[in-house]
């Protein structure tokens, strides 16, 4: 079965999770897209939902499908939220940003009750590292958060430097306006002492380690889809 197979499949059986009333936040990338996309029968079937979205792609998407986007500031905590990921490792501690939108997608994660993570069977990893972190920047004075998120990295015995994020030639920039530095770490043998490093390195803006967020993993395979708990 191939990635994307699994990926919907991970994606379609979010939908079992949904209930009608419920607040949700929707996630980003290939594999939340067939969220959505079961999102947007359900609610063509009747079920009624309040949405909110973790990036202007994911917004851009529920919009052409016919769903109702709301600002987040207008809808405060949410039952449950939906979303990809990079690599899910033990305890579901989680790597996300390949597709740039970690911030928000952690600002909607830290406001759900419950956070879901679907994926392919790939993404189920022994240790977090292999696929390059995340970093998200300020752009003022870049240069010496990155010297300065070298050292948080020596100190973890990372010798690998952070490569600036392009798209089409330029630098990629998110939705909030900030740049991505990708590090390949290889294992990450202390995501919690990392993750903590990283977040008080001034100009960081936030990183792609989400530790202890999700609650459930559904994970796309060739003979169905498992289920898995921190
Ligand atoms: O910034 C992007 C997100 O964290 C995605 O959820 C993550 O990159 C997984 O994307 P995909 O489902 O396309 O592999």
């Amino acid at each position: 079965m191939s990635a994307d197979t699994q990926k919907q499949a991970a994606g379609l059986a979010a939908i079992d999770h949904i209930e009608s009333g419920m607040k949700v936040g929707l996630g980003t990338g290939s594999t939340a897209a067939w969220f959505v996309k079961a999102v947007a029968d359900a609610v063509r079937d009747g079920l009624k939902l309040t949405l909110v979205s973790t990036s202007n792609q994911t917004t851009h998407l529920a919009q052409s499908l016919g769903l109702e986007i709301k600002d987040i500031n207008d809808v405060g905590k949410l039952d449950v939220c939906v979303d990809g990921a990079d690599e899910i490792g033990s305890g579901l501690a989680l790597i996300k940003g390949g597709g740039g939108a970690l911030l928000r997608e952690k600002l909607i994660w830290e406001m759900a009750d419950r956070c879901i993570v679907i994926a392919d069977a790939a993404k189920h990893v022994a240790t977090l590292g292999a696929f390059a972190l995340p970093i998200e920047v300020e752009p003022f004075a870049y240069k010496g958060t990155i010297n300065r998120i070298c050292d948080v990295l020596s100190e973890f015995d990372i010798a690998k430097l952070p490569v600036l994020r392009k798209k089409g030639g330029e630098s990629f920039v998110t939705d909030g306006g900030n740049l991505i530095f990708d590090v390949p770490c290889g294992a990450i043998l202390d995501p919690s002492g990392l993750a903590s490093a990283l977040k008080a390195t001034t100009g960081v803006v936030d990183h792609g380690l989400f530790l202890d967020l999700a609650d459930v993993a559904l994970i796309g395979t060739d003979s169905g889809v498992d289920i898995l708990h921190p």
